[in-house]
């Protein structure tokens, strides 16, 4: 009797920069209301899932060592999320492929959550819609919808309300990826401590990058690009000031910490460009390391097909 290997399901899912990011007052449920655009870019995690006798999580590749393997990493909560709904027990093995820097302001472990969601509506056959999908999405976090769809979108509420936008052509990017993390409650609250100080200026609606991004020029778009989170990023981590004058130094369009960093995200005016600031920006000693990305890309989408492994 030949004994069947169950094929694991594959997906990828991107992580994130906010390219426009204005954050809203304290709301009473603990949020803040945001209108924020995504954009998914290239630089990516993949998870696999696999049957196995009880639900297990193992993590490879970035900052590994600093990720749960038990109920606080959120694709443990995304696999019992959908189980409860089926009925069904979590009798799966959840193996990460870290690329995306953890605590870093990309939504590493939304993307994590995103791509569990997707792997496990077609490893357990449960064919559930775009709208149930979303729907365990924004349940398990405000950035894990955008995740899911990818592209670049208009998010408002938490994050977890969307809208595409037109974005006509590939953007190119130069991440510099911090040393350590930086807490996103942590950063909220603390640009909520600089509000109660003194008045920082606030960004308005997101219209002109919005027209920009249809002309598809990053010269057009670059100072455009905004954060509000920012200045507390900089705030709890004041060499990120360095970071960002390097990445201009270096010749990158503009450069903004990504949404509550330390990651610092600079767009470039095309590929080559892009390749020249992260070499140089890769050497000045103003990181822990540097990646290239681009983007738009989908959000968490199966790259194996699962379909082989029913044959
Ligand atoms: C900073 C962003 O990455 C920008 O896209 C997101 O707003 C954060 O998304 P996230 O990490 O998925 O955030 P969640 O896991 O939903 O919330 C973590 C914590 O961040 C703070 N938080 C998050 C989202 C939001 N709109 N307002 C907030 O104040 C809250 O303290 C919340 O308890
Ligand atoms: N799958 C996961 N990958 C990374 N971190 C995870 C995961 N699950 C839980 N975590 C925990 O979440 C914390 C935040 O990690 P994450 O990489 O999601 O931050 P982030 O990219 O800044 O998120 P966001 O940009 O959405 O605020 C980590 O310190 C880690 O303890």
């Amino acid at each position: 009797m030949l004994s069947v290997v169950p094929r694991p399901v594959v997906v990828r899912a991107p992580s994130k920069v906010n390219l426009h990011l204005a954050v809203g007052d304290l709301r009473d449920d603990g949020y803040h209301e945001l209108n924020t655009v995504f954009q998914a870019l290239s630089l990516s995690d993949t998870v696999s899932v696999v049957p196995a006798e009880t639900l297990s999580v193992t993590v490879r590749g970035e900052d590994a060592r600093v990720v749960p393997t038990d109920s606080g990493n959120l694709v443990w909560q995304a696999a019992e999320m959908l189980a409860a709904e089926s009925g069904r027990r979590p009798d799966v093995e959840i193996a990460i492929d870290k690329g995306i820097p953890v605590a870093g302001g990309m939504a590493g472990g939304s993307a994590d959550a995103a791509a569990t969601l997707v792997g496990l509506n077609a490893l357990w056959q449960l064919d559930l819609s775009r709208e149930e999908l979303d729907g365990f999405a924004a349940k398990l976090g405000s950035d894990v919808p955008f995740s899911l769809h990818g592209g670049t979108a208009v998010g408002t509420g938490r994050g977890e309300r969307l809208l595409p936008v037109l974005s006509r052509s590939t953007f190119h990017w130069v991440l510099a990826l911090a040393k350590g993390g930086l807490s996103t409650p942590t950063v909220f609250r603390e640009l909520d401590r600089l509000r109660a100080d003194g008045n920082p200026p606030r960004l308005g609606g997101p219209e002109d990058l919005m027209h920009a991004l249809t002309t598809g020029d990053a010269a057009t778009l670059a100072p455009l690009l905004g954060n509000d989170l920012q200045s507390a990023a900089l705030s709890l981590n004041p060499g990120l000031r360095r970071t960002l004058r390097a990445g201009v130094a270096a010749g990158a369009l503009a450069g903004i910490v990504s949404g509550s960093g330390p990651t610092c995200a600079f767009l470039c005016a095309e590929a080559d460009a892009a390749v020249r600031v992260s070499a140089e920006l890769a050497g000045a000693g103003v990181c822990r390391t540097v990646r290239v990305a681009s983007g738009p890309v989908p959000g968490a989408r199966i790259i194996n097909d699962a379909a082989e492994g029913s044959h």
